[in-house]
């Protein structure tokens, strides 16, 4: 018996997805049609075995989540359920915390998934390795670049055994271009060093309590405090993967997760595609070249679907509640939300509209996020500028992203927060837009408070 544990952190983390996480949760954000960890979701329940999911966080728990897991569970007729945590306890704590609830009914082992990746998530693959060889620690690792790989946790393997030899988190210099993907498979003997770290830290955290320096002796730091300390003692292995992966930590990055999911669908959910028919809406054909899918992907559907099935599907999703007039022409990578309506002559590519938006006729809009309830006008023009990785380098992915760069606001995608409106006839371009701006003119590379 198996379970699966989703860390979802909480509010005050993501605020490089601000303006989008003020409306719902960011792991419930839609991605390619549905909410972020649905995707993490969907994977445990097809592994054989699986018997409970189980999401940790410190979210309040809000209307959007409790609706979100009671579809879950109906869904995937799985319980599913959220344990909050009293505090944040870092990505280690709330395991330790709640181990008796994770350990209840006695699983051989437990996956463990960050909130915000987007993967194939190969984890029938990752059992396989751990039943073959158990071990308390396997962890999923992909490429990168030497300049990206200092962004995540670094991984130095035995290449005859995959053993970790060394672990070391967002260096600062150049350590190992394997990855921490943050998909883990654990055995419950994990959970001990999880209390041993634990005690070390009541132990300290009685010490320095009185200069009020601790931060909490129930955070548990899984990548410093377990991964590091133990490389190198035959307890934590890595299991390399060449599929699809990518961070979502931006709303950039949700646009190319967004994209890479829509291509996935192609093989694992086709009807979740809306298809070209002569009625319309015309659905555009993904132009492979000009799309600059990074070549990690490109060798992914390489491997497991021939090139014409691109060619073949638009790589769009619309709500069955959406209204999208005849004339319109959408994608490639277009996800259309709840009760959205999208007007004659519109032009939608690379861009996620989102709950009851509506894009009056003529729009056009391209690399964009339109938010919840906002309206743009007729022949208006909302565009943003890509940052996707670097189709040329195999090993690259999305870039940290920040905002700015020398004081000046670096041309991103554009976000709509939500309930904004745009006139007829503008150019938003390279902008956020932050809720509830009525605007009454164009903009070009601005942050709209
Ligand atoms: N429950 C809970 N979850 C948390 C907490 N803090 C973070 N998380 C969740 O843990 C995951 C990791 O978040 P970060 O702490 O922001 O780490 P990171 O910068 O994303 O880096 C991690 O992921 C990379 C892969 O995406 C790894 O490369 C890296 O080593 C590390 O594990 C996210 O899903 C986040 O929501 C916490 O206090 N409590």
């Amino acid at each position: 018996m198996l379970k699966a544990v989703i860390l979802i952190g909480g509010p005050q983390k993501g605020t490089r997805f601000r303006p989008l996480s003020f409306e719902v949760p960011k792991p419930l954000f839609p991605v390619a049609g549905v909410p972020m960890i649905q995707h993490h979701i969907e994977a445990c329940a097809q592994v054989p075995g699986m018997q409970e999911i189980l999401l940790i966080g410190f979210y309040q728990p809000d209307e959007p989540l409790t609706r979100f897991l009671e579809a879950a569970q109906q869904e995937f007729n799985l319980p599913i359920r959220y344990l909050q945590e009293f505090a944040p306890l870092g990505t280690g704590g709330g395991l330790y915390h709640f181990r008796d609830q994770i350990l209840a009914g006695g699983p051989e082992a437990f996956f463990v998934l960050n909130a915000d990746v987007c993967s194939d998530f190969p984890l029938s693959t990752m059992l396989d390795v751990h039943r073959h060889q158990p071990h308390p620690f396997l962890l999923l690792g992909t490429t990168a670049n030497r300049t990206q790989s200092l962004n995540y946790g670094c991984i130095v393997e035995n290449p005859q055994t995959h053993e970790v030899l060394h672990y070391v988190e967002k260096p600062s210099t150049f350590v190992s271009d394997i990855i921490n993907c943050g998909i883990y498979l654990f055995s419950p003997e994990a959970l001990k060093p999880l209390r041993d770290v634990f005690q070390r830290n009541q132990q300290d955290g009685q010490l320095e309590d009185s200069s009020g320096l601790w931060p909490g002796a129930g955070t548990i730091r899984l990548e410093q405090d377990v991964f590091s300390a133990l490389a190198g003692q035959g307890q934590i292995y890595v299991h390399l993967t060449d599929g699809i992966w990518s961070q979502i930590k931006s709303a950039g990055s949700a646009l190319y997760a967004s994209r890479l999911y829509l291509s996935q669908y192609q093989l694992t959910h086709p009807e979740r595609l809306a298809k070209h028919t002569p009625e319309g809406p015309r659905i555009r054909d993904p132009d492979v070249k000009s799309q600059s899918l990074p070549s990690l992907n490109q060798m992914w559907f390489g491997v497991f679907a021939p090139r014409s099935s691109l060619l073949l599907l638009g790589n769009v999703y619309i709500h069955p509640t959406a209204k999208v007039a005849p004339s319109a022409v959408l994608g490639p990578n277009v996800s259309i939300g709840e009760g959205v309506t999208i007007g004659e002559g519109v032009r939608l590519r690379e861009s996620i509209v989102l709950h009851g938006a509506t894009l009056q006729e003529h729009t056009c809009v391209l690399h964009s996020i339109v938010g919840w309830g906002s309206t743009v006008g007729r022949w208006a023009r909302v565009e943003g500028t890509p940052s996707d990785p670097n189709p040329n380098d195999p090993r690259a992915h999305m870039d940290s992203e920040s905002l700015f760069k020398d004081g000046k606001l670096l041309p991103a995608i554009t976000i709509l927060g939500c309930r904004v409106r745009i006139p007829a006839e503008v150019l938003i371009l390279n902008s956020i837009v932050l809720p509830h701006k009525e605007l009454s003119r164009s903009f070009t590379n601005q942050i709209i408070l």
